[in-house]
This record gives structure tokens, C-alpha cells and sequence, in this order.
């Protein structure tokens, strides 16, 4: 497969030789390309076809299993997130996850945001404040929470909680923040509202976003992958892809012909 880097601007992600196996399954074949600096990329494809799988690569979620294992290079900035000696727990400082299921703590609003910055060893209560405030305000979700910071975080609607797993998410500066279906269990509403917080957290990260819906990936993202089976197929500009694909089987997908 031949690298794909067609991007007008800094790039923040460079992905070369890359394989990925859970144990002898190869579930991620060949993948060359490179992503740029602050924008929305939107990774679409069948069910299966291994979105999930790549999203997680970007801060070696899967090495919580010690059968999988990862080919390549993964460059971020200069960084070979591969690389064995990596600090896995400022990897995952850089590269922040937001699930498709809202999992907020069984605890208060603010202790949901306050635990990852304790865990980083904020203990001055001013900059906790802080930092929390600002987390959930760039989330989109301090005007709805300010006057109940210490109730129980649960109790809040699924769009809510959401935005409070973005918060605590963007709370400890990621650089890249990858959303894995993250509006998939939302209402219409809700789902609107973490499209524009990923338009504008955009602005200063750099978001990988796994969607099955063609729609969002069009509204949101300034370029798209298409993936099939492990493989490349197609990689461009959003409004290109959605409007002349290049390959049969991506205008198939964008046709709804399969998947
Ligand atoms: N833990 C695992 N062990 C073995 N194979 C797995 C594991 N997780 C996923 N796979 C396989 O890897 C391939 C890619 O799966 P993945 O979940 O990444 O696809 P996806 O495109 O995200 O699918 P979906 O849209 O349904 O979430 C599939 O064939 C899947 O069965």
C-alpha cells in the first residue's frame, strides 16, 4: 500500500508500515498515511472492517492484552508511540479517548474531572478549581453543572455525561483526542452538541473520529479514511471523498450499497 499524505498543512500524525494482530489475527494491513495538526479526521467503514482496532492504536489501549501486537511506526510529533520504552501513562495524558457509552465515575461532577488531574499530582485546590472549571467549560457544560458540582456526576442525562467524559478528557491537555463512536448512543440534540464541541476543540487538538454516520462524517471532518477489511482504500478530503470517490468499493459504502 502505498503512504498517503495529502494534507495542505503541519502534520501531527505519521503512520508508516503499520500491521496491528490480535494474537495471529491480522486485523490492520499495511496502513501508510499521515494525519494533520488540528482538524477532524473521520475514519469510516463496515462493521468489522477495523476502526475500532486503529482508534485504540493511537494510545496502545490494546496493550492491556498481551497477545496483541503492533507493527510500524506510529509517529506522533517526533514521537514513536511504538516504541517500548514509551511512558504509556503521559501517552495516555497526550491521547485522550472519548467511548461510544458515557461512563461517568460514581461520583461528584467535579471529582470526575479533579481525579485524572490528582492522578497527575495536582493537589492545590485553587488549581483544581481551576483546571475543573475550565475542562468543563470548554466542554460545553459548565452553564448546566455550575451550581451542582458536588452531585453525583451519574445522575446526568447521557448528553451531559458525555461532555463530561470530554471534559475530564481535554481536563489533563491532551494533544489528539480520538472519539469512538462517541454521539452513537446520543439523542439528535445531544448529538449536535458534540459535533460543534469537536469543531471547536479542533481548533486546538488534533481529533481522530470513528463514526458510522456518513452524515456526521461529512459535517464535522476536513478529511476522511475509509477502511475495509484492515485495509487502506481511501484517504482525502472530506467534501472530495463524499462527492467523487476514487474507488468502487468506497462509492459503494458512501451509496449504502454494503456495510
Ligand atoms: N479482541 C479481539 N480479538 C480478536 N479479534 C478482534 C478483537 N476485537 C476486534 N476483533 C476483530 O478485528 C476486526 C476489526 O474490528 P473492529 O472492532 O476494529 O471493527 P470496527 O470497524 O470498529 O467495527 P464496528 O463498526 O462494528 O465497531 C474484526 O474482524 C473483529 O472481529
Amino acid at each position: 500500500m502505498k503512504y498517503i499524505c495529502k494534507i495542505d498543512g503541519k502534520q501531527k500524525i505519521d503512520v508508516r508500515n503499520f500491521n496491528f494482530y490480535y494474537g495471529k489475527k491480522l486485523a490492520l494491513k499495511d496502513l501508510n498515511f499521515c494525519i494533520k495538526e488540528n482538524t477532524i479526521l473521520a475514519l469510516i467503514g463496515p462493521s468489522g472492517s477495523g476502526k475500532t482496532t486503529l482508534a485504540r492504536c493511537f494510545n496502545r489501549m490494546h496493550d492491556l492484552y498481551i497477545n496483541n501486537h503492533y507493527e510500524g511506526e506510529i509517529f506522533i510529533d517526533d514521537t514513536n508511540i511504538l516504541d517500548p520504552k514509551i511512558d504509556l501513562i503521559e501517552l495516555r495524558d497526550r491521547v485522550g479517548m472519548v467511548f461510544q457509552k458515557p461512563t461517568a465515575f460514581p461520583m461528584s461532577i467535579f471529582e470526575n474531572i479533579a481525579f485524572g488531574l490528582k492522578l497527575k499530582g495536582i493537589k492545590n485546590k485553587t488549581e483544581l478549581k481551576d483546571r475543573v472549571e475550565k475542562a468543563l467549560k470548554d466542554a460545553a457544560l459548565w452553564d448546566e453543572v455550575k451550581d451542582r458540582l458536588d452531585k453525583l456526576a451519574t445522575n446526568l442525562s447521557g448528553g451531559q455525561q458525555q461532555r463530561l467524559c470530554i471534559a475530564r478528557a481535554i481536563a489533563v491537555d491532551p494533544e489528539v483526542l480520538v472519539f469512538d463512536e462517541s454521539t452513537a448512543s446520543l439523542d439528535p440534540i445531544s448529538t449536535s452538541k458534540i459535533e460543534d464541541l469537536m469543531v471547536e476543540l479542533s481548533k486546538k487538538l488534533t481529533i481522530i473520529a470513528v463514526t458510522h454516520n456518513l452524515q456526521q462524517a461529512a459535517r464535522v471532518s476536513e478529511y476522511t479514511f475509509f477502511l475495509l477489511d484492515g485495509e487502506a482504500i481511501e484517504y482525502d478530503k472530506t467534501n472530495i471523498m463524499f462527492t467523487n470517490p476514487k474507488d468502487k468499493k468506497t462509492q459503494d459504502y458512501i451509496m449504502g450499497r454494503f456495510g
